[in-house]
Formats: structure tokens, sequence, C-alpha cells
């Protein structure tokens, strides 16, 4: 298991700080498609040719309508099942954003604090890494999903090699 033969993604997720420390996130209620209903990130596959990076910044303004100065590559999902494909997906956050929030045909928008996230309309597992991710951790975290509709999870601590290492696999 792993990005070599998985479906690759990009989740990118804009994060305001307040200047008490709050912090507040933006999301997007995901209106068609995979994920439907479900409240996430800004993301998508990368085109043929595209970096992963490249992506992200894509589909951050066509789903969102911002742009950032400051995306960071933060994590790596690997997530497998019984009855679904293996998904790679490459985890972003994005600061020091520009533009205005827009709602697209594929994304409803809205900004959320940190104590009021909506994880029962999030995927099951969003819960699990989430609020590592908003304290600034870097991690990979491998989920396998059961027929039962349980999920496993291993969610471990990475630095720059390993994020790197990972991407590289992932590259054309
Ligand atoms: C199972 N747990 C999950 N947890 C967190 N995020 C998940 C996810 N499963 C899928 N995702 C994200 O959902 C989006 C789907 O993107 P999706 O709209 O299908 O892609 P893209 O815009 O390329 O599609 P079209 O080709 O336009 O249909 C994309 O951000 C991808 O990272």
């Amino acid at each position: 298991m792993g990005p070599h033969n998985a479906q690759l993604y990009t989740v990118v997720f804009p994060i305001e700080e307040g200047k008490g420390g709050d912090r507040r996130l933006l999301l997007g209620l995901k209106k068609r498609g995979m994920g439907v209903g479900r409240w996430n990130g800004f993301g998508g596959k990368p085109e043929p040719g595209e970096s992963l990076d490249a992506c992200a910044r894509r589909e951050l303004e066509e789903e969102c309508g911002l742009r950032t100065r400051r995306l960071q590559y933060v994590g790596v999902l690997l997530m497998s099942g019984t009855d679904c494909p293996d998904l790679t997906i490459f985890v972003y956050t994005a600061r020091d954003l520009e533009g205005d929030v827009a709602e697209s045909d594929e994304m409803r928008p809205r900004w959320f604090g940190e104590g009021e996230i909506p994880y029962d309309g999030c995927h099951p597992e969003a819960r699990l890494w989430w609020p590592g991710m908003l304290g600034g951790e870097r991690f990979v975290a491998r989920f396998t999903f059961g027929r039962d509709g349980g999920v496993e999870h291993d969610i471990q601590p990475a630095d720059d090699a390993r994020l790197a290492e990972l991407e590289s696999l992932a590259r054309p």
C-alpha cells in the first residue's frame, strides 16, 4: 500500500490566526460527487503533469475563491479498504490568504472556530487527525476501512524527509 498505484488527491485547509491566538478554519460543504454532504478542506486530483503544490493552489481557488502566500505541506493520508480503491491524499494548510471567499459548484464554504468544527458532518476519521494538524503537527496517517463501516488507524509524526519521500513516490 502506498502512493505508487493509489489514486492521488490533495486537500487544503485555509487557516486564519486571530490576535488572541484563536484560530479559524475554512471548510466547504461538498455539493456533489465524492464525499457529498460532508464538510472538508478543498482539493481534488492533480491534472496530468501538474505538481501536487500547483494542484492544491488551483483547487483552493476554484472551490472557494482564495489564494495563499503560505501553503504548507503538512501530511499524507494513506487510505485503503476492501471495497474501494486505495487513495493517497496530500494534506496542506494555507495561511496569509488573499481574495474573497466564494461559493462554487462544488463547495459551500464557511468559517469555523477551532471549537466549533462539525465533526459529525465530516468524514468519520477527520476527528482523529484534524486536531493534530490544527496544532501544527506533521504526520503520515494510515486508515483501513472495514466492510462493517469501521476504520483502523495508525497516525505517526513525520519530518520533512519522510514527507518529501512520499511526495516523490507520487510524482509521475
Ligand atoms: C475518505 N476520507 C477522506 N478524508 C478527507 N478528504 C477526502 C476523503 N476522501 C476524499 N477526500 C477529498 O475529497 C475530495 C474529492 O475530490 P473530487 O471532487 O472527487 O476531485 P476533483 O475535484 O478532482 O474531481 P472531479 O474530477 O472534478 O470530479 C478531494 O479533496 C479529496 O482529497
